[in-house]
């Protein structure tokens, strides 16, 4: 399997460093706002891809910390006049709940206000090797002291000024805080150093090897925290631990909109929990996967509503499949129904080569709906049951993936399939002796439900509105 890594801006052949488990920390978010669909593109890219990765048999364990203490959120605070900790709690509970809902599976959310020890340990070990000092009460990494610097962004370091308030007190300019001293009106912790609070960078770096340990397979985000976020995060670790940290460094495109990255800073956000009610988690997430993790998206609601019919197309052909399958039984194949039955299974492999390259899951989509237009066009005619069910496996398998059909392939469907089947089967009885009353109101009950029947001369067919 191929993965772009960040580092060196080429394709690499995959390989953890344990060679069943891979090991992956990804940046959350800052918690003064709503979650909104821009996080949703980046923590829905690494949800797929450890998703694939489980489906090839590793053990993927991901953790994404919450930033539950930052400038922005005692910005926030004041605005409201509310205390720090009440505006972290509310939306990182906020957060929690709706990156749930929309289905992204994370091993540990770790905060930082409960790592402060940790973080402090490691500031301190940054200080006694020589790479930081300190300076009126707060901590500055010393950049020049790890020669990497540079090589993650490609951003030189004497061209960057990091504009803090007091800038005199850093050695160099591009030197960056590791702790705060703490200035009036705002929260702290002691520390070594006097009162203060941890900087941005390294509580990604203590939590991360906290958890994971001093190597970890893949740290990505979004593209935004290339420079100066992960630049800063491989210099402290890699020079506290004398060796490399990360083997993968992945960052998703941003989700725009009007052709602006969606951020809470900017103001130009659409909650996650709006889009969710709106538009519910699959057809959410089918959006975001439809584009390769490297191609920024841009939001309409044109494009959600489209995304809505393409996976309604899956669905529907997914009901036809079932239908072919209940219907049975297995007929001895002829010879057209063993050429459809291979290029289905062409299909699949494709899709697996799409999601080989990079997690290319734009083209495994496309592959996928290839599998639909055969459905469509040759195996609801042919009825064939082994081609059915080899185009069954396939879905089951993308969506072990996308997560975007999860009702159509549980076991609770499978019962409820047969029910409703039972059902029509009493209907089309009632219909045949003409006993109009009694069908029609079936029909209608089964509407209330959420059960569209569809009559013709052939019969009854149905499906889920
Ligand atoms: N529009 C976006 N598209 C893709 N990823 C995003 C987008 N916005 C944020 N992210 C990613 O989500 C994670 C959390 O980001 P963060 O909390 O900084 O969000 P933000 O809205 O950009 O906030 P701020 O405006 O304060 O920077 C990061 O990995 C970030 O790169
Ligand atoms: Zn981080």
């Amino acid at each position: 399997m191929q993965v772009f890594n960040t580092l060196g801006k080429r394709l690499q052949s995959f390989e953890p460093h344990e060679p069943n488990t891979v090991k992956m920390y990804v940046c959350g978010p800052t918690v003064y706002d709503e979650v909104h669909i821009g996080h949703g593109r980046t923590f829905v890219a690494f949800d797929a891809m450890s998703r694939y990765l489980r489906v090839k048999g590793y053990n993927v364990v991901r953790v994404q910390n919450i930033t539950d203490i930052d400038d922005k959120i005692i910005n926030k605070a004041r605005e409201l006049g509310k205390s720090w900790n009440e505006v972290s709690e509310y939306y990182s509970k906020s957060y929690l709940e709706h990156i749930g809902a929309l289905k992204v599976k994370i091993d540990m959310h770790p905060k930082v206000t409960t790592h402060i020890k940790e973080i402090i340990d490691f500031v301190q070990r940054l200080i006694d090797s020589g790479h930081a000092y300190v300076a009126n009460g707060s901590v500055y990494f010393d950049v020049d002291t790890y020669p990497g610097y540079g090589e993650l962004s490609n951003v030189k370091k004497e061209e960057w000024d990091q504009g803090e308030e007091i800038v005199k007190e850093k050695r160099h300019p591009y030197d960056f805080a590791l702790w705060k001293a703490y200035k009036p009106g705002e929260p702290y912790w002691e520390s070594p150093w006097g009162k203060g609070r941890p900087g941005w960078h390294i509580e990604c770096s203590t939590m991360s090897t906290r958890y994971l340990g001093t190597k970890i397979d893949i740290h990505g985000g979004g593209m935004d925290l290339v420079f100066p976020h992960h630049e800063n995060e491989r210099a402290q670790t890699e020079s506290l631990t004398g060796s490399t940290w990360v083997k993968y460094w992945m960052h998703v495109a941003f989700l725009t909109i009007r052709k602006e990255k969606m951020s809470k800073s900017k103001g130009n956000i659409v909650p996650l929990k709006e889009a969710l009610s709106k538009y519910g988690p699959s057809t959410l997430r089918y959006w975001f996967l439809s584009s390769q993790y490297r191609n920024p998206i841009e939001y309409s609601e044109e494009i959600l509503e489209q995304s809505s019919r393409s996976l309604q197309r899956l669905k529907d052909a997914i009901s036809v499949l079932r239908k072919i399958i209940q219907k049975g039984p297995a007929h001895y194949a002829k010879e057209e129904d063993v050429k459809v039955q291979e290029e289905i299974v062409r299909a699949i492999s494709r899709f697996d080569e799409h999601m080989e390259n990079d997690f290319d899951t734009s083209n495994a989509l496309t592959s996928i709906h290839e599998i639909a237009s055969i459905v469509f066009s040759k195996l609801q005619y042919s009825e064939d049951v082994f081609g059915a069910l080899i185009a069954l496996d396939g879905f089951r398998k993308f969506n072990e993936v996308f997560a975007v059909m999860d009702e159509e392939f549980s076991a609770e469907l499978d019962r409820l399939t047969k029910v409703i089947d039972a059902v029509i089967e009493v209907r089309n009885y009632l219909r045949k002796k003409q006993m109009y009353d009694l069908s029609d109101q079936i029909r209608d009950i089964l509407s209330r439900s959420g059960v569209k029947i569809l009559d013709s001369k052939e019969g009854s067919t149905w499906r889920f509105q």
